[in-house]
């Protein structure tokens, strides 16, 4: 990598897309188009002689066009990246993406940053993995509705449980499969849907989904739980604690859990 690189901005008055083409043709580099008509091209090369084409070619077309190029002090992105995804602690869990130590007195989980939910930074997934933390014991049979990242489950597997996954979202099954691997952490059963493809009953039972969802699978959740088993429902704002609340009347409330505007619910059956 080199010390230095290059910005090349340029605002042409009009003809913005005949500007974008002889950009493109002048340079390989990716062309940022900002939303105010700008260009930006960047490189590790000199990039005056580009800027003095777009310059000769505005003039004889007689367009306005401003243009600066900037010599500037380069970065190391990865190394920068890296440094934005914070590892987190909860519980007894340690979250953290791969590159970071672990900690020797915490559970260790490792996320690295995908497309699939759950780094364990949302209020939601913190508060279902305190309620695992709490509630869920050694050798429990756990599903995870709506794994995402499989954050859940794997925390679920580190206590020393058999779970199964399932998600609507198929995407969200592999980066699942792919966070066990990681985690050197085993699953038993995973498919791809919800949980009235559940074929038998678990003792916990966790659906970390929005409040309308969770309305809508409501009986699903509870056929699939065993009696005296846990159910944890989360994703939940204030403001549809109710309507969910009057879903599950027939379980027993053991907690609440209230991380500013959302909510984690645990019962038992
Ligand atoms: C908020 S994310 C939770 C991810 C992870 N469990 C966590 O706690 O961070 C919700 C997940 O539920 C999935 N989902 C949405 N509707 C669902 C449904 N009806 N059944 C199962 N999964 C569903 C989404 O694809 C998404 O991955």
């Amino acid at each position: 990598m080199s010390e230095y690189y290059y910005e090349l901005t340029i605002n042409p008055q009009n003809n913005y897309e005949l500007f974008l083409e002889l950009l493109s043709a002048l340079t390989n580099e990716a062309i940022e188009e900002c939303e105010d008509g700008t260009l930006i091209a960047r490189s590790e090369e000199d990039l005056s002689d580009v800027e003095f084409g777009i310059l000769e070619f505005a003039k004889r077309l007689n367009i306005n066009c401003t243009t600066t190029c900037i010599k500037k002090e380069n970065q190391d992105w990865i190394e920068n990246y890296k440094k934005s995804v914070k590892s987190v602690e909860v519980g007894s869990f340690f979250i953290r993406p791969s590159w970071e130590e672990k900690k020797e007195d915490k559970i260790d989980i490792i996320i690295d940053p995908a497309l699939s939910f759950g780094s364990g930074h949302h209020e939601t997934t913190s508060s279902c993995i305190l309620a695992i933390d709490q509630f869920v014991k050694k050798d429990n049979e756990v599903l995870d509705v709506g794994c995402g990242s499989g954050i859940l489950s794997i925390a679920a597997a580190k206590l020393g449980c058999g779970v199964d996954i399932c998600d609507t979202d198929e995407v969200c099954i592999n980066d699942t499969i792919e966070n066990f691997k990681l985690n050197n952490a085993t699953f038993n059963n995973s498919w791809i849907g919800s949980a009235n493809k559940a074929t038998k009953q678990y003792d916990v039972v966790i659906a970390n989904i929005v409040a309308d969802v969770l309305v809508m699978i409501h009986k699903d959740l509870k056929k699939c739980l065993k009696d005296g088993g846990i159910l944890i429902v989360s994703g939940i704002l204030d403001k549809h604690l109710d309507r969910v609340l009057s879903k599950f009347k027939d379980l027993k409330e053991l907690e609440v859990i209230h991380k500013n505007e959302w909510v984690t619910v645990v019962f038992s059956k």
